[in-house]
């Protein structure tokens, strides 16, 4: 499975790699044990293979432990993890010599690995997440609790710590424990990354492929429920139409590439000057619109200076030419305006800054907002 994983499952981001790699390593890890039973004990040989196969297994667990923050939304934090994987595998080919302590070691080790993953899988997700979580910490659990158990009877009952492929109780209940929580969490990690993707999709059916702001129909969407908002707590609101001057210039003369990235660098400045709160969006073309939230007529045009003064620094620098727009304001007038009727007062300003000469911002009305 480990090996077919990554073939089934094609190309995949970092958090679905780090799995298939957690999920390789532990294969490994269990092909080099397998490996180390068929050779003398306490040989160089058996002490290589088995050390390398420790350091394979709880390497595999940090992979995935990385592999779950990731589809949990978090940043990936598997220091601690890292730390019990190398102290595990330095402390196993250190102790070595001495059976008991090797596997109390190794398998304590484990467990509290597994026990630190379960503990990160039980707090709050950052993203909307599925069961699969739940799933995992079942397996999770039930592994964490026999590879304990070999353990304490590795370290403190080695006499009755069974050889690995003697018939005794404690390795069949491993091997039942282990079967199932691979399935479980093969189930387990295909459906995280089935979530995964479907929060992409969605993702992606609301940003602007080029410039990642906003499309118009997510923009609009949002816009409707922030003017709802604002009605509702009386405070002023409005709206920037942008249109950049002669684009079609630029793509004619410098090609469409560098159109594409005077698009995205113009996206960037709009972002870079925006406050918390504010809604970018690609409206379509070389067009773009802002709403401002609880901003007056004179925060949106604090809004356009400082994207203006943004250009104009950094424009040259970046593009290797000037980047200018023209402008139109619509500020929400009453209650009852809706999104579409101050888009079209913004555009009607932005028409009219166009035919001065461009290179301005016009307000479409100057009446006070509610
Ligand atoms: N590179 C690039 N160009 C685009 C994209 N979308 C639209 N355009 C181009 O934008 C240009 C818009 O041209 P016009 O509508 O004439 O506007 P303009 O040249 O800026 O003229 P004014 O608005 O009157 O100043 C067209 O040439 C489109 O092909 C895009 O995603 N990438």
């Amino acid at each position: 499975m480990a090996v077919a994983l990554p073939y089934f499952m094609g190309q995949v981001n970092r958090a679905a790699r780090y799995a298939q790699a957690g999920m390789g390593l532990h294969t490994a890890g269990w092909i080099l044990l397998l490996v180390a039973c068929a050779v003398t004990p306490f040989s160089l040989l058996d002490r290589t293979l088995s050390t390398l196969s420790m350091a394979a297994i709880a390497g595999g667990m940090a992979f995935n432990a990385a592999a779950f923050d990731l589809w949990c939304g978090r940043a990936v934090k598997v220091r601690a993890s890292v730390i019990v994987a190398v102290l595990l595998t330095v402390g196993y080919c250190i102790g070595y010599n001495s059976y008991p302590f090797r596997v109390g070691w190794a398998n304590g080790l484990l467990a509290l690995q597994i026990a630190m993953v379960v503990v990160s899988l039980c707090r709050r997700p950052q993203v909307r997440v599925g069961r699969w979580r739940w799933l995992l910490v079942i397996s999770l659990l039930a592994q964490m609790v026999v590879t304990g158990w070999r353990g304490v009877l590795g370290a403190f009952y080695t006499e009755q710590f069974p050889h690995f492929f003697a018939p005794h109780m404690v390795n069949m209940v491993f091997s039942l424990v282990s079967n199932i929580t691979v399935m479980l969490s093969l189930a387990a990690l295909l459906l995280a990354h089935r979530d995964e993707a479907a929060r992409e999709l969605e993702r992606l059916a609301t940003v602007d492929g080029l410039t990642g702001t906003l499309n118009r129909r997510a923009w609009l969407e949002q816009a409707g429920n922030h003017l709802s908002m604002s009605v509702r707590y009386r405070q002023p609101m409005g709206v920037l139409m942008l249109d950049l001057d002669y684009f079609k210039q630029i793509n004619d003369t410098r090609g469409h590439a560098v159109g594409d990235l005077a698009l995205q660098k113009f996206s960037k400045a709009m972002r870079v000057v925006s406050r918390a709160g504010d809604l970018c969006c690609r409206y379509g073309g070389e067009e773009f619109c802002v709403l401002l939230n609880r901003a007056d007529i004179a925060a949106v045009q604090a809004y356009d200076q400082r994207l203006r003064e943004w250009l104009r620094h950094h424009a040259p620098r970046k593009l290797g030419f000037e980047l200018s727009y023209s402008a139109g304001i619509a500020m929400r007038l009453a209650d009852d305006d809706t999104i579409e009727a101050m888009l079209q007062r913004a555009d009607a300003a932005m028409y009219r800054a166009k035919q001065q000469g461009r290179g301005v911002t016009l307000t479409g009305d100057v009446r006070e907002t509610a």
